[in-house]
């Protein structure tokens, strides 16, 4: 379970917190789709979730795992073992293979499995292109590997920011039903911050961001 509990965070030079004693909770493997306002604070929860910043009060806690209290080593090592992220930019590394852009992480954690991998890229229809360099690849294809990344390594979390932001309506449909079908199926719970309402009702349950709280849809 992804439990947050009264959150705050406000930005320097801003006049109210962006966040404002937010709370939230996600059952593991289910999902959440995340809407709101341009500026209403989205990319900052999920910059919060995964322990890249920390809340000015308030808990954040996965599972057992407290994260608002985690020191940066920490933080790293929970982003490695239990989190895949999942960002419209990619985040590729762009001169190596598909391959190796998927299994990056699983073998820093040390639990690879070339089944798996070669799996999830199966369910991708992203076998032919496993040794094609990502910098050749289409935005669709380049975004299906991030979530075979995202995946490969078995997280408990997967957060993703405005995944389809750059694809166009049918790619966005497609590679978003990838993302929220593998995650069900492997009992991973998701957070997608999305503006696409398509996208967004994938979920098992839509919340709006609203002057600092989530609001249920
Ligand atoms: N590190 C930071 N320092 C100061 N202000 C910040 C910082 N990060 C975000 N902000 C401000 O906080 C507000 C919320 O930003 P955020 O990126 O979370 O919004 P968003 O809902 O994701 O927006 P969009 O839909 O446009 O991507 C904005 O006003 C932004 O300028």
């Amino acid at each position: 379970m992804l439990t947050l509990h009264s959150v705050t965070k406000q930005f320097p030079h801003q006049p109210h917190p962006i966040l404002n004693r937010l709370d939230f909770s996600l059952p593991q493997g289910h999902s959440a789709s995340i809407q709101g306002p341009s500026g209403s604070g989205k990319s900052t929860l999920l910059t919060l979730i995964a322990g890249f910043d920390k809340p000015d009060s308030g808990v954040i806690r996965l599972n057992e795992l407290m994260l608002s209290d985690m020191d940066e080593h920490a933080a790293d090592k929970f982003r490695r073992q239990h989190l895949g992220m999942v960002f419209q930019a990619y985040n590729l590394l762009d001169c190596f293979n598909v391959w190796d852009n998927v299994t990056f992480t699983a073998r820093l954690k040390g639990n690879f499995t070339p089944n798996y991998a070669t799996e999830l890229l199966g369910k991708l229809g992203l076998s032919d292109l496993r040794l094609r360099p990502v910098a050749e690849l289409s935005g669709g294809e380049q975004q299906r590997v991030a979530i075979a990344r995202a995946l490969c390594h078995k997280p408990t979390l997967v957060l993703a920011d405005e995944p389809t932001g750059n694809l166009d309506e049918e790619t966005a449909a497609q590679v978003s039903r990838h993302l929220f079908t593998l995650c069900n199926q492997t009992h991973t719970s998701l957070v997608v911050v999305t503006h696409n309402q398509s996208v967004a009702q994938l979920a098992t349950k839509q919340w709006q961001l609203l002057h600092g709280q989530l609001v249920a849809k």
